[in-house]
């Protein structure tokens, strides 16, 4: 089976990967996210909860059988051991499962939406190139903060689980600027969605 050409697109919390993604999928290109896996496996019932809660204990459970989501936000987030934990767990599920989705779509391309990214030595390799959505550190503060009604420091403590801006915009062959208005992300997709046709059309050339 022949890959597509992959994208791995990334950035720290509250960047705007999610709104780069929509604009990507609006021109026909498949979209895998980690972050959407990752909460179908633990939602009601999903396929790692019996993992993480012979790990973590039934009372991080709730009522329909997900995971309480708030209660593992600030144990992980705050034990840095508890996160390797949940990490050994959903990271290599979440794996599997990014490369069976990615088989489904008929784009031209698929873009791996993986906020770790960097972080986690694995997907660089397996992706044809690095998208980084960027913007200042204070604007993701603000919009985390706005988005899910979290206190700076809850914010401030994800991101000091995740790479550094600097570390990450070293790993990137693409850079798209999300420090400014929402409606300056299009424009920027869309001369990155030609090079990628390019690249991807060179792919299946070379194959
Ligand atoms: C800790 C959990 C329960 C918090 O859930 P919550 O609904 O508050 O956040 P959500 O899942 O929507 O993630 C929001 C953002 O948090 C950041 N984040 C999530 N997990 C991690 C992590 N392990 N390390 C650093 N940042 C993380 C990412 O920027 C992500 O986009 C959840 O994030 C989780 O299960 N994390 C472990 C799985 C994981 O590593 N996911 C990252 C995608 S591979
Ligand atoms: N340029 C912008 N100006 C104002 N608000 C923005 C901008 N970009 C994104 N947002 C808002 O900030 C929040 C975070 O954006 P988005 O969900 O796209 O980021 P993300 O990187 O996917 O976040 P996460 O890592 O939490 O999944 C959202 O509420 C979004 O509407």
């Amino acid at each position: 089976m022949q890959r597509r050409f992959t994208v791995g697109l990334t950035g720290g919390i509250g960047s705007g990967k999610s709104a780069v993604a929509r604009l990507f999928a609006e021109r026909g290109v498949d979209i895998v996210d980690t972050d959407q896996i990752a909460r179908s496996l633990t939602g009601p019932h999903g396929a790692a909860m019996p993992a993480v809660l012979a790990a973590f204990g039934d009372d991080f459970a709730d009522a329909h059988g997900a995971l309480d989501r708030a209660k593992m936000r600030a144990l992980a987030f705050s034990r840095p051991e508890a996160r390797r934990t949940l990490e050994g767990i959903l990271h290599p599920m979440i794996r599997d499962a990014v490369f069976a989705e990615s088989l489904l779509g008929t784009g031209p391309y698929v873009i791996f939406d993986i906020p770790l990214l960097v972080e986690s030595g694995t997907w660089k390799q397996r992706v044809g190139r690095v998208l980084v959505v960027d913007c200042p550190e204070a604007s993701q503060v603000a919009r985390v903060m706005a988005r899910n009604a979290l206190a700076e420091d809850q914010v401030r403590a994800i991101m000091a689980a995740q790479a550094p801006r600097q570390v990450r915009l070293a790993a990137a062959d693409d850079v798209i600027d999300n420090g400014g208005a929402l409606d300056a992300l299009a424009p920027q997709v869309d001369r990155l969605h030609a090079t990628y046709l390019a690249l991807a059309e060179e792919a299946v050339r070379n194959n």
